[in-house]
């Protein structure tokens, strides 16, 4: 998952090590030169006898050693400048763009790295790439964790039966993130019951219907060409009938630029009065998915996001930038074709990842 990014992060860091490798190895040959030059103005007015005794401190390393030390500690060791990052930076910004990275957050997290790093100087107990790392991260976590908030404690807490209405275009695998769902919430001790908002598409109550027979849900549907919000209006009734947490409503996939997409959000809206609008769609599509997040959020307020197919994705741009565009958190990743592949999007956890060798 996301192997590209974390490849082309890597690379950030190497590139700004190498940067402040050269500069340390300058700054070393600076003193190197200063402490040759002193020793000389030293050595002046000896007696012949102590070139020998300094010659012997040169060879054995020791002096020019310490003197090495001393000067470092005396520079207050090399500090990072705007220089030394311009070229990495740069780099990082093509790799953030060419991994889909929405272009307001890669300049969001290069303003934020750039300026965690410059005037940072290296301590005897930082590495450069711990330094690298710690930058990255603090600015990955910043754009990516916008809006997060525990979906489960929001579950836990709603008044039930709690209705979660899923969104999004064609083909992106929500109505398996809905049977993924029930599994989630069944493992956590809340019942469900799906209902088929998408009464528009041929064949979608059979589709639905076998996600639902093989997690072993009850579906609620009515005919094709049936109003939505009735569907899921029934799902709840059955839900308070039989004690069921939770309502998990399909709806169409109809195109974001679509109006009846927001007339029929509303009339949901206005029926049944969802706890949560979550949009879905797939990791892959990238900046298109990013666009179309922006688009149903703006269309019909969403509260957050699943984004579907993480395990195909290698470039993470997706993951990475819609938080920050919508303002509304990633909640889950689909991770597989397998009703057990929904991972709650936990985005320390992926920075980390992300971040890891
Ligand atoms: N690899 C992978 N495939 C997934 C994931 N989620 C869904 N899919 C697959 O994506 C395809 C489309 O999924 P559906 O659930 O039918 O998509 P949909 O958005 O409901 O489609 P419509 O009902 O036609 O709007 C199916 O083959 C799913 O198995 C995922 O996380 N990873």
């Amino acid at each position: 998952m996301f192997d590209g990014l974390k490849e082309k992060l890597g690379s950030f860091r190497e590139d700004v090590e190498e940067e402040v490798e050269e500069k340390e190895a300058d700054a070393d040959a600076a003193a190197d030169a200063e402490a040759a030059e002193s020793a000389d103005d030293e050595a002046e007015p000896s007696t012949p006898a102590a070139a020998p005794e300094r010659e012997s401190s040169d060879e054995d390393g020791e002096k020019p050693g310490r003197l090495r030390q001393a000067a470092a500690m005396a520079t207050g060791r090399v500090i990072i400048e705007e220089d030394d990052l311009e070229e990495p930076l740069w780099s990082l910004e093509m790799a953030l763009l060419e991994s889909d990275v929405e272009m307001s957050v890669a300049e969001e997290i290069l303003d934020s790295v750039r300026e965690k790093l410059i005037g940072e100087s290296r301590k005897q107990v930082d590495t450069t790439a711990e330094l690298v790392e710690d930058a990255l991260h603090d600015a990955l976590v910043e754009v990516i964790s916008v809006g997060q908030f525990d979906f489960e404690q929001r579950v836990a807490e709603a008044e039930k039966p709690v209705t979660v209405v899923f969104t999004g275009v064609n083909g992106v695998g929500k109505t398996t993130s809905i049977a993924k769902m029930s599994e989630w919430l069944g493992e956590r001790g809340y019942s469900s019951v799906l209902a088929n908002g998408d009464t528009y598409r041929a064949g979608a109550n059979e589709q639905i219907q076998k996600h639902a027979e093989n997690v072993g849900r009850k579906l609620i549907s009515h005919e094709q060409g049936g109003d939505p919000a009735a569907v899921i209006y029934d799902g709840v009734e059955y839900a308070e009938a039989n004690d069921v947490d939770v309502v998990l409503g399909d709806t169409a996939g109809r195109l974001h630029t679509s109006n009846d997409l927001m007339t029929q959000l509303e009339k949901i809206h206005r029926v049944v009065d969802p706890e949560m609008t979550l949009f879905v769609d797939e990791a892959v599509a990238g900046q298109d998915a990013v666009e179309r997040a922006k688009e149903f959020n703006d269309a019909a307020e969403i509260d957050g996001t699943v984004l579907t197919k993480a395990d195909a994705d290698s470039s993470g741009g997706a993951a990475i930038s819609i938080a920050h565009v919508t303002g509304k958190p990633v909640l889950f990743l689909g991770t597989g074709q397998g009703y057990e592949d929904l991972q709650e999007f936990d985005p320390e956890e992926l920075v980390e990842d992300l971040l890891s060798e």
